[in-house]
């Protein structure tokens, strides 16, 4: 149910983040280049899913989108303006491991919407909502610590949609979970992308990536290999790197 909320806590009404765009983007450490000279632009639409062997990088380039990290050399812009914190409102992240508050379920949730300026008369419905679409309604007063991991991810994803996020990074979110768990995970996802949140998430898992992805960002030794559509990217990749991570034969 789509909530007509008042003027003054309309969550969309912050500034634009899209186009999100990484111009000759670099992270070093020490002598390692661990992110080498990545040019992107993400626009609304298209699920961006990001895959590439361990240590390629994909976690960098999602905290360096989000803003938690800085690049060393080049520019991370948001809809053209250096990242700041009203524009990073308007995004939201879900790592592998959920960080979720030391209080109940429906706490997790309130919490963010006061974080974001939501009323307190309209708190309540949002939080139900919230939690009904997770299917963690039943729970709503069990204390978040004591979830099992798959619920402990749906909270973390409800959380991060209840504040409708324009942009939504998912850092392997169901790395940990059983294929059911992963299963309702996935549904969630495709949910808020169907409510108009782009989506740009990492993931190991090849299924995942065939059932989830619009288009592919492969990466291999922080680098951007290549940029395609989907199901173009798994009939035919591009490049000799993905024909290999896709055959299952590139593991470093
Ligand atoms: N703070 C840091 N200092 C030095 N090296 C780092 C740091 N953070 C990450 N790295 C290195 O950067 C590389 C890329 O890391 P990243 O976590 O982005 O990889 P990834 O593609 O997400 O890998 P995985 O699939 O294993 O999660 C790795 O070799 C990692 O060891």
């Amino acid at each position: 149910m789509p909530f007509d909320a008042s003027p003054r806590t309309r969550l969309t009404d912050r500034p634009s983040v899209l186009p999100l765009r990484l111009d000759a983007v670099a992270l070093e450490a020490g002598r390692h280049t661990l992110i080498d000279s990545l040019n992107l632009e993400l626009d609304r639409g298209p699920r961006t899913i990001i895959i590439g062997p361990n240590g390629a990088g994909k976690s960098l380039t999602l905290r360096l989108m989000h803003g938690l990290i800085k690049p060393t050399r080049g520019a991370v812009t948001w809809a053209g303006a250096a990242p700041g914190r009203r524009r990073r409102m308007r995004q939201a992240m879900v790592f592998q491991q959920p960080v979720l508050l030391r209080r109940s379920v429906a706490a997790n949730v309130r919490y963010v919407l006061r974080v974001h300026g939501v009323a307190r008369a309209e708190r309540a419905a949002r939080v139900a909502d919230a939690l009904e679409r997770a299917g963690l309604a039943h729970l709503a007063r069990r204390s978040a610590r004591v979830l099992s991991g798959g619920e402990q991810q749906r909270l973390a994803i409800a959380r991060a949609h209840a504040i409708q996020p324009e942009v939504l990074f998912l850092d392997e979110p169901t790395s940990n979970l059983d294929p059911a768990a992963a299963l309702a995970v996935e549904r969630m996802i495709d949910e808020i992308h169907a409510a108009g949140t782009k989506i740009v998430m990492t993931t190991h898992d090849m299924g995942q990536a065939r059932r989830l992805a619009d288009e592919i960002v492969f990466m291999h030794r922080g680098r951007l290999i290549e940029r395609t559509p989907a199901a173009a990217f798994f009939a035919d990749p591009q490049t000799q790197a993905a024909r290999d991570f896709v055959a299952g034969q590139l593991l470093v």
